[in-house]
């Protein structure tokens, strides 16, 4: 199992390209399975969680084939047949959004038996909403043994589906299997992440009737077939706002490229509060922060899109763990996101959490300390911390990292950070106690 050493050196300076977005690639692979013609995806992201999807889309009979390098990666998949719908307990577990390849294989087959999802364990995480939509698009749905065994034998009908609340997750789901459904699906309460309307275009690039793309509102009208072609992926929103953040913590000057600052402004616009100048280039933002000026506590409150993004918070408690005052931050989406609070303590934080709201009060300095990483976007916010902490800190299961950031030490690398990833035996993946 690998872990990063990080010892604090001060600004940094340079320049990071912004890698494809993981949670709009993960969504548009398993839109590949809608159709038998082939898919092309460039600007993709490699990442653990690419990979292990990649593998259960093989293990459907899925065509696999990797591209390119850096700005140039590329991976075609090809659903010709599917010769399985059955996703395993070991290959769902890994990720929750593995899960969804439960509505397209039963929109292309009329049957699917998926195992329900693992993903990081930030809240109960249940997948209800998920299951009430696609009943209402006429599946039948048995829960046994840990397991979501699905049918629609004479295919699937639109239907009306008004979520009770902002999920992200049932919104794509139930997106990709009304596409191929017979007849209108009006979907109500829709989520409107940026992920899902790169979802929803390249599903009309493919042949798909969507309508109200970006809104809370989707009125789908189903198609018989799907056709392939090729699709950029977006870019990262969270990767970018969590190096905006690694920026506004070392300080100096950093551009960010390939990037869309236009999809965190919540993000950006607490930055500028706190003090972080950031100035909109053409293809990204520069962050620029004077590092003897101390940051100013802000707070923040996490919202569906386009608030402040759940996947951002840890990064922004870190920027706040050496702010002036006391910074108040509300997490609305999750019920256990504050794991990285208790190791941020352990660099010499001072933070208290009371259910959904914790106290962030400004330290003058951060320490080096042996930590661990407790889930993907808390690991990013270790490592930020590590670049300011006097000495050395090392992050122990960055295979929680490994998830969503591609290259990481190799980019923070270039701009000054004294950063190396220390070997350990390999892990498949995000183990169980993820
Ligand atoms: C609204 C929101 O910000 N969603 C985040 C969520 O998406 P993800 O799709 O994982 O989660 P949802 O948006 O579905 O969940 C939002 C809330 O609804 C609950 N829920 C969800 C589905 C369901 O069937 N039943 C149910 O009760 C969840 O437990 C959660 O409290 O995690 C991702 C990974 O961190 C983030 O990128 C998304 O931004
Ligand atoms: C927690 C995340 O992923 P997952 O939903 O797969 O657990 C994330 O993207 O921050």
């Amino acid at each position: 199992m690998d872990s990063i050493t990080v010892h604090g050196n001060g600004p940094l300076h340079g320049e990071i390209p912004v890698s494809g977005a993981k949670n709009s690639a993960i969504k548009l692979m398993a839109a590949s399975i809608l159709t038998d013609q082939p898919l092309r995806l460039t600007n993709m992201p490699r990442l653990a969680d690419t990979k292990f999807l990649g593998r259960l889309l093989r293990s459907f009979g899925v065509e696999v084939t990797e591209n390119g390098h850096g700005s140039e990666q590329e991976t075609l998949f090809h659903a010709a047949e599917i010769s399985s719908t059955f996703a395993p307990y070991d290959l769902v577990r890994q990720m929750r959004a593995s899960f969804n390849v439960l509505g397209p294989l039963l929109a292309r087959t009329g049957h699917a038996k998926v195992s329900l999802p693992g993903g990081c364990t930030i809240g109960a995480r249940p997948v209800d909403l998920h299951i009430d939509a696609l009943t209402r698009l006429g599946a039948s749905i048995h829960l046994e043994e840990g397991y979501v065994s699905a049918m629609a034998p004479g295919g699937l009908r639109g239907a009306e589906i008004e979520f009770p609340f902002v999920s992200v997750g049932a919104t794509e789901h139930t997106l990709m299997a009304a596409v191929l459904a017979r007849g209108t699906t009006v979907l109500k309460r829709a989520a409107r992440e940026p992920e899902i309307g790169d979802l929803a275009r390249c599903l009309v690039m493919m042949g798909a009737n969507i309508e109200g793309i970006d809104t809370d509102t989707l009125v789908i009208e189903g198609v018989t077939s799907l056709s392939g072609g090729d699709w950029s992926v977006i870019p990262d929103r969270i990767e970018m706002g969590s190096y905006a953040c690694a920026a506004a913590m070392a300080g100096g000057e950093v551009r960010l490229t390939r990037a869309r600052p236009d999809l965190i402004t919540a993000l950006t616009d607490k930055m500028t509060a706190a003090g972080v100048e950031i100035e909109p280039t053409d293809d990204g933002v520069i962050v620029r922060r004077d590092p003897s000026v101390r940051l100013r506590a802000t707070n923040v409150a996490t919202e569906v899109y386009p608030g402040f993004a759940t996947d951002l918070q840890a990064q922004f408690m870190t920027l706040m763990t050496t702010a002036d005052g006391v910074s108040v931050i509300h997490e609305n989406i999750f019920e256990n996101r504050f794991m990285h609070a208790p190791e941020l303590a352990r660099l010499g934080a001072d933070i208290s959490v009371h259910a959904g709201e914790a106290h962030v009060t400004g330290v003058d300095r951060l320490k080096g300390a042996p930590v661990m990483a407790t889930d993907l976007r808390a690991s990013v916010s270790l490592v930020i911390a590590g670049l300011v902490a006097e000495g050395e800190t090392s992050i122990g299961r960055v295979y929680h990292l490994d998830r969503g950031f591609e290259r990481l030490e190799e980019k923070l690398g270039a701009c000054g950070a004294d950063i190396r990833r220390v070997k350990g035996p390999p892990v498949e993946g995000p183990d169980d106690d993820h």
